[in-house]
């Protein structure tokens, strides 16, 4: 594979002792705890960009914005936003016109490929960006060079499950951090779900730290081929 001029990306996640990152309905679970969610909150404000999925903004309508207001003005005093970009990996243009990523709080990027609807399309742009790359799925690497090209440096990507396993799969993914909450869900989307890897995407472990009820594990990703 050809190497592109790309951002740092790293994935963050909160898996349960099992892996899941949900349940079977899919909607959100709050697995991290307090403190993980204030390591999560200085994550985005260290970040340019936070990416996620459709299937994430269907099935959680996050915000994505940084939390804390101290954060927030950290980013201003050094002459950035008060937000990250957020951007919604959406080859359809389905993410939905109230969503709170529309909200205006924050700039917004929707990715979407040449299957999307043209007046959904036109729609999107009254409230965000748009930024058209592949014929079916969005093409995740030449979302990645854009992202380069306008000046994002560090991306963290929050899910969920499948574009975690195309990014992987892409060799779009350079660190991977999972908090593991203590708890087993049982069935539900895990880490990165899509075909099995073969051979499996190796991994080094860089860091495990017990965080509040829970534990923080950070691995580098070794397969990277863009
Ligand atoms: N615990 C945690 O930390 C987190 C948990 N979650 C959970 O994860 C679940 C959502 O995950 P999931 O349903 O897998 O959805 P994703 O958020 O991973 O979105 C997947 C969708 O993105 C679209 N897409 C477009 N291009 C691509 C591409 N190249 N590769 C992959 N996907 C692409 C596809 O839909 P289309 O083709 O229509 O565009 C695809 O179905 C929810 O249950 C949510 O609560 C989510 C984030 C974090
Ligand atoms: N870090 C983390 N821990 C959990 O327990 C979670 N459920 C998630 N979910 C992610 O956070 C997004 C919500 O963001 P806002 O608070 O609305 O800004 C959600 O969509 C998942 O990506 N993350």
């Amino acid at each position: 594979m050809n190497s592109i001029m790309r951002p740092h990306v790293f994935i963050n996640v909160a898996a349960s002792a099992d892996g899941r990152i949900s349940d079977e309905s899919r909607r959100q679970i709050r697995i991290s705890c307090e403190e993980d969610m204030q390591r999560v909150d200085r994550l985005r404000a260290e970040s340019d960009a936070i990416v996620v999925g459709i299937g994430t903004v269907l099935s959680d309508d996050p915000r994505l914005t940084v939390k804390s207001q101290a954060l927030r003005e950290e980013r201003v005093k050094n002459g950035r936003t008060p937000n990250p970009l957020r951007v919604v990996v959406d080859s359809r243009a389905r993410t939905p016109l109230n969503a709170r990523v529309l909200d205006g709080e924050a700039e917004t990027l929707v990715a979407v490929s040449d299957l999307a609807d043209e007046e959904r399309v036109a729609a999107l742009r009254e409230k965000a960006s748009v930024f058209v790359a592949g014929q079916e799925k969005v093409d995740l690497r030449a979302l990645m060079e854009y992202l380069y090209s306008i000046g994002v440096r560090r991306v963290m990507v929050e899910g969920g499950a499948r574009l975690n396993h195309s990014l992987i799969a892409e060799g779009l993914v350079d660190e991977i951090m999972v908090y593991y909450g203590g708890m087993i869900i049982g069935n539900g989307p895990c880490i990165a779900d899509g075909p099995s890897f073969k051979p499996p995407v190796p991994l080094e472990l860089v860091r495990v730290s017990r965080l509040g009820s829970g534990v923080l594990a950070v691995w580098k990703v070794l397969a990277d081929k863009s």
